[in-house]
């Protein structure tokens, strides 16, 4: 189970964003948060796979906090694929990386319809899409028990956005990933999400506000 227990949040001399924010997700569950732009939903996604630490509360996977070093069991992939790469590192070094053996990220190229031919290029020499997906097999590769998406699929095409969320369910079936994400294609949503967490809910303090 993946928690946030009573999280505060806020900006330093901004007011908070979430005054006591409580979200438990299950594995297998796919989590969308929903919200008005600029209520916070990427910043929780940040919360989540520990790179903003909150004022107050505590992010827990089975009871534990997430660790400080080694692979985090809860993994983001971000809108902006761009922020997260290395611009010096080409990337087949960038999935070697990952620690995925060998026949792993074979498959999860596969999976993500990763050309052979983009392995070696630097990341300004791929498209957004393209780079989209090796930050998601990079994701991947970490073996994570949770998966937080927020919006990983703006800058695609409907088409290869529907191949990519297709390859990324049947993964997320295969292993019972817990998902949490954010999306503002409402179409996209109502496919992926089993459950819908409104965010704004919880500026007035109500723990887990809950529709659907
Ligand atoms: N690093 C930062 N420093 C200060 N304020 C920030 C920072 N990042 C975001 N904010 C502010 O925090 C608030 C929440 O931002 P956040 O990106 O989490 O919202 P969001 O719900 O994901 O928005 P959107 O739907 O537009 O992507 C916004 O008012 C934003 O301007």
């Amino acid at each position: 189970m993946l928690e946030a227990r009573r999280i505060a949040f806020g900006y330093p001399g901004a007011p908070l964003l979430y005054r006591d924010f409580s979200l438990a997700v299950s594995p297998g569950e796919r989590v969308q948060l929903a919200a008005p732009s600029g209520a916070g939903k990427t910043t929780l996604a940040r919360i989540l796979a520990g790179y903003e630490r909150p004022r107050a509360g505590e992010v827990l996977v089975d009871g534990a906090p997430l660790p400080r070093r080694g692979a985090c069991p809860v993994q983001l992939v971000g809108q902006h694929p761009e922020m997260t790469v290395d611009p010096r590192q080409r990337m087949d070094a960038m999935l070697a990386e990952a620690g995925a053996t060998f026949e792993e990220e074979a498959r999860l190229r596969e999976l993500l319809g990763i050309q052979d031919r983009w392995l070696t290029r630097f990341p300004h020499e791929l498209s957004g899409g393209e780079l989209q997906r090796f930050c998601i097999a990079r994701a991947l590769a970490a073996r994570p028990r949770y998966l937080i998406a927020d919006e990983i699929s703006t800058m695609l095409d409907a088409v290869t956005q529907a191949r990519l969320w297709q390859a990324l369910l049947a993964e997320a079936d295969a292993r019972d990933l817990g998902m949490v994400f954010v999306s503002h294609s409402p179409a996209l949503s109502a496919r992926i999400a089993t459950r819908v967490v409104d965010l704004s809910g919880d500026r007035c303090g109500a723990p887990d506000a809950v529709r659907g």
